[in-house]
């Protein structure tokens, strides 16, 4: 919901641009910092989901970790200030180069994800006369019941270990004298809504550790990954994710020893709902059988529909205040992108609109921002800030 005076604020802004509501990151993180201090859990913030300088500021100053997934978000983590003892570096697919720039940054823990990544990280330590903290993700098989593009924990999918693969891990954490190991981490799918799939996925992890500990390895972190997800239809009225409800089913189902850490790497659930894609109409056009909103932003400036058909509302806010008599019409809201699919949301009911009209795209905080792209040699979208 927008104020007056933050619309009035929009007009004189240049198009396309996030908006984002420092006040509503705040108030998320704030609620996951309680919830997750209520038993002692360390949370990560996956810098994927957005790496806008104020947004990770704030993150970083309420004592998160990092969790990354390149040698540049190791680097960008490390420069907004997150102490190296909570940078972890995930990734099916880490380069030499960013393996060694995560060496140097001395980085506490890699997230490894097959076993030739073991020994190549094994080797560039040695190298460097160095010892690397390594925790293995492993593939448990449970279905995260989300999108099946942002399904990252069955036998099908490309990340991590499957179970069956334990013993040449063993073998491999044995051999490697440069490797400390240090635990075990998973991450099985994103906007995850259904809590159910956490309580089977402790279940897997705890059967897990046993295996780990039966082969004599001590397993000091469980890294339940991150996944819990927003609610994209009720941008105002459930603003803020259940973080207790989620930290709760680990509490529950997770067997949990002493001296054990719990880390979870949260990225869409701490973002999302702080930022809106703020847009003008361009045009309106009114076909045989459709009627089309043109906006001046579109999947360059914002993927995710495009990409996994993800539902955001869409409000036009010139409109909102002073205008409900006004009869509701059915849009395709589409962009200026030379692509079919450059399509926000069909058949979107908003008040008649015009050209100039400010259009938000709602709960575009995580992986909005940071998926935009340039083509069609578009401009790089802007950032506004509340205050
Ligand atoms: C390894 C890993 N950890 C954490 C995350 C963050 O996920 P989410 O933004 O769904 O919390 C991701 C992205 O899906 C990931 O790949
Ligand atoms: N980028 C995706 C999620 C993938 C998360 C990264 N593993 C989204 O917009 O929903």
């Amino acid at each position: 919901m927008f104020s007056n005076y933050t619309i009035q604020r929009f007009e004189g802004i240049e198009t396309p641009f996030y908006y984002y509501n420092l006040d509503v990151l705040k108030q998320t993180l704030d609620a996951c910092r309680d919830a997750s201090a209520k038993y002692n859990f360390h949370v990560h913030y996956a810098m994927k989901a957005n790496f806008n300088t104020k947004v990770v500021d704030m993150i970083q100053s309420y004592g998160f970790g990092a969790d990354c997934v390149s040698g540049n978000e190791v680097l960008t983590a490390i420069k907004h200030g997150f102490g190296k003892d909570k940078v972890v570096f995930a990734g099916v697919g880490k380069s030499d180069k960013e393996i060694n720039a995560a060496l140097d940054a001395d980085i506490f823990c890699f997230n490894v994800e097959s076993v030739q990544e073991l020994e190549i990280i094994n080797e560039l330590a040695a190298a460097k006369g160095k010892v690397a903290g390594v925790a293995i993700r492993i593939n448990p098989n449970v279905d995260a019941h989300t999108h099946h593009y942002i399904t990252t924990g069955l036998d099908e999918n490309k990340f991590g270990i499957n179970t069956w693969q334990l013993n040449d891990v063993a073998d491999a954490l044995r051999k490697c004298a440069n490797l400390q190991f240090l635990g075990i981490h998973f991450h099985i799918g994103s906007q995850i809504t259904d809590l159910e799939v956490y309580r089977t996925l402790c279940t897997r992890i705890n059967e897990i550790q046993e295996w780990f500990e039966d082969h004599g390895f001590a397993v000091k972190i469980l890294n339940a990954g991150g996944g819990l997800g927003v609610d994209y239809y009720n941008p105002d009225g459930n603003t803020v994710a259940d973080f207790e409800a989620y930290f709760e089913v680990f509490h529950k189902f997770l067997t949990i020893k002493p001296g054990q850490e719990v880390h979870f790497e949260l990225g869409r659930a701490l973002v999302a709902q702080s930022a809106s894609l703020i847009s003008r109409v361009l045009y309106v056009k009114n076909g045989l059988k459709k009627n089309f909103l043109i906006l001046d932003a579109g999947m360059t400036e914002l993927m995710r529909p495009m990409l996994y058909q993800a539902y955001h509302e869409i409000e036009n806010i010139s409109r909102v205040a002073g205008d409900k008599e006004n009869s509701l019409i059915k849009y395709d809201v589409v962009g200026p992108i030379c692509e079919s699919t450059d399509c926000f949301r069909k058949d979107v009911e908003l008040p008649q609109s015009f050209r100039g009209d400010l259009i938000a795209v709602r709960t575009a905080g995580a992986y909005g921002e940071v998926m935009a792209s340039n083509y069609n040699l578009r401009d790089q979208v802007q950032s506004v800030y509340s205050s």
